[in-house]
């Protein structure tokens, strides 16, 4: 019989799923050292945010097949790590949405009215009804940071409470935006004009401190931020100068850079600032949704069937995965790339299939597309299971169109993004039946492999350019690893490809479009 370990405390209708093909064992709290001693023994791990599942862990985890994440986030889980040692990671990504939103909302009224603080006086026996005077929500603006499931259901409930609604969120359709009744803004605006604003994004490199002292200053001094979704997306530092030099309101954070929170100036704010310890998805209700919903998949990835809810691994039929696995990296790959050089918001996606691939089935290749063009705006949230839905959701429509006349390669894919800044595309093929090729950009014949950073320029074909951009890279202490120029005629307009060892440091890119003859350049991770 397979073995599972629940190493967070999980509700019991998951165990009693869990037992119907396996012994279970729970065993919370466990120290790392010591779940790398016990883990070897296991094939599935199932855990909530209190569990780190590291790289080590995992390569302790001989016979682990499946790691089940009750809950949305799994930034606590080494995915890559799993991947490459061929482990599925689930998680459940709808099971606490109301538990999370409802969190969210009950801070904005609590921080409005005092309650926590009205309370704690009451309770000292005191009887205070002037420190505790508040603010009504009626009639004032809500900004939502993040317009996905959570900020949705913000929005929802706080439109019928009376507030007027603004939202951000960069990869949302401004028709998605007012069906939800709020008007689609920048970051900027959102800061400026919100009397509440709340946080509903995933953290990601891009959204890491997106909230620090420049944005907080842009706050009305009477407004209030709330954070119900990742430590790290405020910098903790800049919000506690923020409130206690009143430049504004107040704070409601379930979530930090660091859980449990250490020492913190935050803790010595009086009732300007609530705090709780990563309760957005403590509901009764929500830890029976993701137990039963992340148990289901653990019991059918134990008896070898798909997951549907698998981050790293799609549900599509195994045949079909082992078929066209090395066409679904292609897909995702070029996904990402034209994601990226679209920028902004993506309207339209085309996927070509060419030569030999105009055979086959385009529907996985559509799909990975789709995982690939949104892994930008929901990383590890958009998996082979929701891209399409999440796609619509997004507004983004797709058109497939097959050539099998196109014979440069045996068979090769296109993919074309429309989107509010204009279209690109990309053509890419494998070579040997697995390596990946970029082999157009922007119509340009190229023929380079991707890399995780990659740059990428549309210029003038001329002398001295390749040299000039060499040097500035070399300035900011750029290496570059590979570089290839594509051009349809001599002195013409050309595209360069450079693949280089590390992310490019901030304000490089404006300084590179000064170089004469370069007119756009994109910086990429794949
Ligand atoms: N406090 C808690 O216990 C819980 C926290 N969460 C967290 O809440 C957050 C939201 O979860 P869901 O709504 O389920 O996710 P979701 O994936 O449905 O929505 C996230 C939204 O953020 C948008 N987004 C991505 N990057 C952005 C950027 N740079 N700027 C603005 N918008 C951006 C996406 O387009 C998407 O619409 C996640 O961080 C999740 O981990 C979720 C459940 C419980
Ligand atoms: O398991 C928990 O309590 C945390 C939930 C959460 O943060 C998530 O689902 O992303």
């Amino acid at each position: 019989m397979s073995k599972v370990l629940v190493s967070d405390p999980i509700d019991q209708a998951g165990i009693d799923i869990l037992s119907q093909v396996a012994t279970v064992d729970v065993n919370t709290g466990l120290k790392p050292a010591e779940l790398i001693e016990i883990i070897p023994q296991y094939d599935a791990l199932m855990i909530r945010s209190g569990t780190r599942v590291t790289q080590e862990i995992i390569e302790a985890g001989t016979q682990l097949k499946i790691i089940g994440r009750a809950g949305v986030g799994v930034d606590n889980v080494d995915v890559p790590a799993a991947t490459r040692r061929g482990i599925v990671v689930v998680n459940s990504p709808e099971g606490n949405t109301i538990a999370a939103a409802e969190h969210a909302l009950a801070m904005m009224l609590s921080l409005s009215r005092h309650i926590p603080d009205a309370n704690a006086s009451v309770k000292r026996g005191e009887w205070d009804r002037k420190t505790f005077v508040g603010a009504e929500v009626y009639k004032k603006t809500l900004g939502v940071v993040g317009l996905g499931k959570i900020g949705s259901h913000v929005a929802a409930v706080a439109k019928a409470m009376g507030m007027k609604l603004l939202a951000y969120d960069p990869f949302i359709s401004t028709e998605r935006a007012e069906q939800i009744g709020c008007q689609l803004v920048d970051l900027d605006l959102l800061m400026q004009q919100s009397d509440y604003i709340t946080l509903h994004i995933p953290k990601t490199p891009e959204t890491t401190h997106i909230i620090n002292a420049t944005t907080l200053a842009k706050m009305k001094p009477t407004a209030r931020i709330i954070n119900c979704a990742r430590g790290g997306i405020i910098d903790e530092v800049a919000l506690a100068a923020a409130i206690k030099e009143g430049k504004i309101a107040g704070a409601a954070l379930d979530v930090f850079e660091s859980e449990p929170l250490g020492e913190s100036e935050l803790r010595a704010i009086g009732k300007d600032i609530i705090l709780t310890p990563h309760l957005g998805a403590s509901t009764t209700e929500a830890q029976v949704n993701v137990a039963i919903d992340v148990a289901e998949q653990i019991r059918d990835v134990l008896l070898g069937l798909p997951a549907r809810s698998a981050v790293n691994i799609p549900g599509l039929g195994p045949d079909v995965l082992e078929e066209l696995k090395p066409y679904m990296e292609l897909a995702e790959t070029l996904g990402k790339l034209v994601g990226q050089l679209a920028g902004g918001r993506v309207e339209l996606l085309t996927v070509r299939l060419q030569g030999e691939l105009a055979t086959n089935k385009s529907q996985p290749l559509v799909i990975a597309s789709l995982k690939g063009l949104l892994y930008q705006a929901l990383r590890e949230r958009v998996n082979y299971v929701n891209a399409n839905i999440e796609a619509k959701e997004r507004g983004i429509r797709v058109i497939e169109t097959r050539d099998a006349s196109a014979r440069d390669y045996a068979g090769s894919l296109r993919l074309e993004a429309t989107g509010t800044l204009g279209t690109h595309s990309v053509t890419g093929a494998l070579l040997g039946d697995k390596e990946i090729h970029l082999t157009d950009v922007d119509g340009f014949p190229i023929n380079v492999p991707p890399s995780k950073y990659m740059l990428f320029t549309l210029h003038r074909d001329m002398p001295g350019i390749i040299g000039k951009l060499g040097s500035l890279l070399g300035s900011f202490n750029v290496n570059i690893a590979s570089m290839q120029v594509g051009r349809k005629i001599v002195r013409g307009d050309a595209v360069m490809a450079l693949s280089i060892d590390d992310p490019l440091p901030d304000g490089i890119l404006a300084e590179i479009t000064k170089v004469p003859g370069i007119r756009d350049a994109y910086t990429v991770t794949l």
